[in-house]
C-alpha cells in the first residue's frame, strides 16, 4: 500500500520553543491513521504541517506526491480544526450547501455529507443553536461534502456520545474502504483500536508506528492505555 503522507526530518518551533523535533513518518493511503499522545505532544501541530499551514523550521512533508500546502493540494485535502468552522447564522442545510457549491457539487452531495454525520433531522437548525457536538459533525460534513482523498481531523469525537462515536469510527472506516486516507487525533486510549495504524507522539517525538495488535503484544497488555504508559516508561529508561 503507498504512503498518502510522508514526513521527514520534521522539525517546527511555535512561540520559540522546539515542539516537533525530528520527526518522521508516513500515512497509508485508504487507511484510518490515528494520531495519539498526550495534550501538548504535537498532534495539532503535526495536523497543521500536514495540511500546509504550520510554518516548519526544516524538513520535508510530501502529501499525495505534492509538497504539503501546495495549490494543487487544496481540493484533494479537507481539515476539520477542534473549532468548528461552520456559519452560526446559517442553517445546518445551507452550510452543507454552501460548501457544496464551493467545491462544485450539488445539492444531493450536501445532503449526503449530513445524513453520514447523522445531522439530517437538524438539517434546518440554525447553527447557533446546535450543540458543542452536532456543531462538530456539521463542521465535519462541510468538510466531507468535497469528498477530499485526504482526511485530516482533529479530535473529531470530542463531545460525542457513544452511540455517535460508534456511528462516525463506522463512517471513517467507509470512507478508508472507499480509498480516503483519514488521519484522525485523539487523546482517548480506546479510539486507538479502532485505528487501522497508530502514530503514537510524546513530547514532539514519535515514540511508535504501529498496528493496535503490536502495541498490544509489545507491551504485554490488551488494555491500550495501559500499553501506550507502558512504551512511554520504556522510553524514560532508555532516555536515562
Ligand atoms: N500558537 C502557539 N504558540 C506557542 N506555542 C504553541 C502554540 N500552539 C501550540 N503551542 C505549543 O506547542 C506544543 C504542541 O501543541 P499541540 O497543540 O500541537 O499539541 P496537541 O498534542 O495537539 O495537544 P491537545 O491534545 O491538547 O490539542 C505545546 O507545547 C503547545 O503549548
Amino acid at each position: 500500500m503507498a504512503d498518502a503522507v510522508t514526513v521527514t526530518d520534521l522539525v517546527v518551533e511555535r512561540g520559540r520553543r522546539r515542539v516537533l523535533h525530528d520527526l518522521s513518518c508516513a500515512v497509508p493511503a485508504g487507511r484510518v491513521t490515528g494520531l495519539l499522545g498526550p495534550s501538548g505532544s504535537g498532534k495539532t501541530t503535526l495536523m497543521r504541517a500536514l495540511v500546509g499551514v504550520q510554518r516548519v523550521r526544516s524538513g520535508e512533508v510530501t502529501v499525495l506526491g505534492e509538497p504539503a500546502g501546495s495549490p494543487g493540494l487544496r481540493a484533494r485535502v479537507g481539515y476539520v480544526t477542534q473549532s468548528p468552522s461552520v456559519y452560526p447564522d446559517l442553517s445546518v442545510r445551507e452550510n452543507a450547501r454552501y460548501f457544496a457549491a464551493l467545491y462544485g457539487r450539488g445539492a444531493r452531495a450536501a445532503d449526503d455529507a449530513l445524513a453520514a454525520v447523522g445531522m439530517t433531522d437538524a438539517a434546518g437548525q440554525l447553527v447557533a443553536d446546535l450543540s458543542g457536538g452536532q456543531r462538530s459533525r456539521a463542521s465535519l460534513a462541510c468538510a466531507l461534502v468535497g469528498e477530499p482523498e485526504l482526511l485530516v481531523l482533529d479530535e473529531p469525537t470530542v463531545g460525542l456520545d457513544p452511540v455517535l462515536r460508534v456511528d462516525l469510527w463506522d463512517r471513517f472506516h467507509a470512507l478508508a474502504g472507499a480509498g480516503t486516507t483519514l488521519v484522525v487525533s485523539s487523546h482517548v486510549m480506546d479510539e486507538a483500536g479502532r485505528c487501522d495504524r497508530l502514530l503514537l507522539l510524546r513530547e514532539g517525538r514519535l515514540l511508535a508506528d504501529l498496528t493496535p495488535g503490536e502495541l498490544r503484544a509489545d507491551a504485554g497488555t490488551h488494555d491500550l492505555e495501559e500499553a501506550f504508559l507502558t512504551l512511554v516508561r520504556r522510553g524514560e529508561e532508555v532516555a536515562a
